[in-house]
């Protein structure tokens, strides 16, 4: 493809995104790739990364087009992007809008003149409104503030820049070294990751997922942050864990790694098809102390189970905010609204939950959320509602599961964020049943 049928395909991908607002923007993007399949691997990757591009800076790139007049459109966001993220002169994107068949149509001169305006700006200008100059949707700013304090802005710009790719290494199978060492001989170069004993992360961007490792179940793809909610939930071999909220098991996997095999361990969640996916994950992992239970209504499941777990993992279903960095499209999709009915859901989950955690076990509540409400609210709420249990601090729980050195954290909860750790946002609370 040249640089203009780039553009014109980055144009309609965005477009096509724009069509189905609620739909994640990768499913849009695999249907999209699939329709043209003409397009190879390279040029789709060119294509894919403007368009996430786009979506990742639209909040201020729509406030410049405002400014000039232009409309919020996909044509003109990439204009938008080209000048102001990625420095190209007006003169090279007159070019790139070249017209005929395989590129966009011309600029016409109001165009001309916006992009000529926008080439002598800077995409954060201090005149934004402080939301915007951040790139956090306006309802979003107050929580992101009480969570991060002085630390905002630099959290903010953090989280603008894509996320990097870990692994989780599968110590049912191998070690750490071992499978830096396997990867490296089919030419995947790894570094450990800072935090999690059993992470590795990607020097560059190799497909992962066609190499003899991943395939061996020597390795799976997770951010260290996930990786970090399994250590601290601590299980060890012998004991009885429900992972509640498993979706297609990722943390199931590392759990069972902890675990030994050995011990029993529930997968449950109420989507079948997330559960269905957690099969092959499985069996490639050489996993054989779990099974997998399907929540349904008037499900009589916990009450048989009050009580049985020595730990119960409670990964739930949240805002995602934490992986805005890794999800762009998410920060212009979810409303306020979502925000509220996540958080009764969370909150009925864990009344749910509780039922479940033996005498001394443990619950162990995280999400890839930013936000205080779903997450340090939600604990405070929760102990206020059942003072059978009490707070585990962080560095306690971590110190039981690992000998290696703790993240700093402020207070007793695991708060991972991408400018102070490099993961993905995420929280995790254990909480212990004394009685
Ligand atoms: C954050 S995802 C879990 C990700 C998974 N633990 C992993 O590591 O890959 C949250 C999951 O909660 C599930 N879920 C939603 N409502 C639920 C409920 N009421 N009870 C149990 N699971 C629920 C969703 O289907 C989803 O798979």
């Amino acid at each position: 493809m040249t640089p203009s049928a780039r553009v014109a395909a980055a144009i309609a991908l965005v477009a096509d995104i724009d069509a189905t607002p609620r739909r994640p923007a990768d499913a849009t993007a695999n249907d999209f790739f699939r329709g043209r399949r003409y397009i190879g691997s390279g040029d789709r990757r060119a294509v894919a990364e403007r368009a996430w591009g786009v979506l990742r800076q639209r909040l201020r790139l729509t406030w410049h087009l405002e400014q000039v007049g232009l409309p919020g459109r996909a044509r003109q966001l990439v204009m938008a992007h080209l000048v102001l993220v990625d420095r190209w002169t007006p003169q090279g994107v007159d070019q790139l809008f070249a017209g005929g068949r395989f590129n966009p149509p011309p600029m016409d001169p109001g165009e001309h003149q916006a992009v000529a305006t926008m080439a002598s700006r800077k995409l954060a200008m201090p005149e934004m409104p402080e939301a915007i100059r951040l790139n956090l949707p306006d309802w979003a700013l107050p929580s992101f503030r009480a969570r991060f304090g002085d630390d905002l802005p630099a959290e903010a710009e953090a989280m603008d820049v894509s996320a990097p790719l870990d692994l989780r290494v599968n110590l049912l199978r191998t070690t750490r070294e071992a499978a830096a060492a396997a990867l490296a001989e089919e030419g995947v170069l790894t570094e450990p990751t800072p935090w999690s004993p059993w992470g590795l992360r990607i020097a560059d961007r190799r497909p992962i997922l066609a190499t003899k490792a991943f395939a061996d179940g020597l390795v799976e793809i997770q951010d260290e942050g996930s990786q970090l909610i399994a250590l601290v939930t601590g299980a060890k071999p012998g004991m009885r864990v429900a992972d509640y909220c498993a979706g297609a098991a990722g943390k199931t996997l590392a759990v069972a790694a902890t675990m030994a095999n050995k011990g029993r361990i529930v997968a449950c969640d109420v989507s079948a098809t997330r559960l269905e996916g957690a099969v092959k994950r499985l069996r490639r992992a050489g996993v054989d102390n779990a099974e997998r239970h399907l929540l349904e209504p008037g499900d009589r499941w916990v009450k048989r189970r009050a009580g049985q777990f020595d730990r119960v993992l409670v990964d739930a279903p949240c805002t995602g905010t934490g992986t805005w960095r890794r999800n762009p499209d998410a920060r212009l999709r979810t409303t306020p609204r979502d925000v509220e009915e996540l958080a009764a859901k969370q909150h009925e989950i864990l009344d749910t939950t509780a039922g479940l955690v033996a005498k001394g076990g443990r619950l162990i509540y995280a999400t890839c959320s930013i936000l205080p409400e779903e997450n340090v609210a939600q604990v405070e709420g929760f102990l206020a509602r059942h003072p059978a249990f009490s707070a585990v601090p962080f560095a306690q729980a971590w110190g039981e599961a690992t000998e290696t050195p703790v993240p700093p954290v402020d207070g007793p909860w695991m708060q991972l964020s991408p400018h102070r750790h490099g993961t993905d946002g995420f929280f995790a609370a254990v909480l212990q049943r004394q009685s």
